[in-house]
């Protein structure tokens, strides 16, 4: 059974970028193009727009996914994976692409599809603050605590990670 469409108002700011489609039945997203053209070197990153904006629902957001065949062919990756859209949201959809391949220059051309847009039902969350949060088999194990895989980065391996970045362990 499938359940029916969620409406989603788009403006195009491009008269002439064509309207977001969904390939096959069942997708989950639709891809984005950009309306610019953009070469990149090495190592590069810029903001691409679509020429779209939408206005979701409440209790929905949009996310900016990367295209696999893109990553795989050329090494584009999306910086902020996955990009947020919130519902609020009223300014046009960019991309923030970045090219990974460290030797080929990557080049976009006007209405190339650079991502893919999928949108989600999400939980409106209030916080509660407590002293003590109630036990799980998990506890505060994680960053690999189950094992499992021999990878290692020397960059990791040997704590260098950057002063500032997310990873303190507080419980
Ligand atoms: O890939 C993206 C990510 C975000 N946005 C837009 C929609 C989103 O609602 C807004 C803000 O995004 P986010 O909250 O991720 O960025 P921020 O740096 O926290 O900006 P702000 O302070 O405006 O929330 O930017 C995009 O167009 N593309
Ligand atoms: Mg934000």
């Amino acid at each position: 059974m499938t359940s029916a469409p969620v409406d989603v108002l788009l403006r195009r700011l491009d008269p002439e970028v064509p309207m977001p489609d969904f390939a096959h039945p069942g997708d989950a997203g639709c891809d984005l193009m950009t309306t610019e053209a953009a070469e990149l070197a090495p190592g590069e990153r810029t903001v691409l727009p679509t020429g779209v904006s939408i206005a979701l629902p409440d209790g929905y957001a949009a996310f900016v996914h990367p295209r696999s065949g893109l990553a795989a062919r050329c090494g584009v990756a999306l910086v902020n994976a996955p990009g947020t859209v919130d519902a609020g949201y009223r300014g046009e959809i960019k991309v923030i692409v970045v090219n990974l391949d460290p030797y080929a220059p990557v080049r976009f051309d006007r209405f190339d599809r650079v991502a893919q847009l999928v949108v989600q039902r999400v939980e409106k969350v209030r916080f509660h603050e407590v002293a003590q949060l109630p036990g799980s088999a998990r506890a505060t194990g994680g960053f690999g605590s189950t094992g499992g895989h021999s990878a290692s980065s020397t960059g990791v391996a040997d704590g260098f990670i950057a002063a500032g970045s997310a990873g303190s362990d507080q419980d």
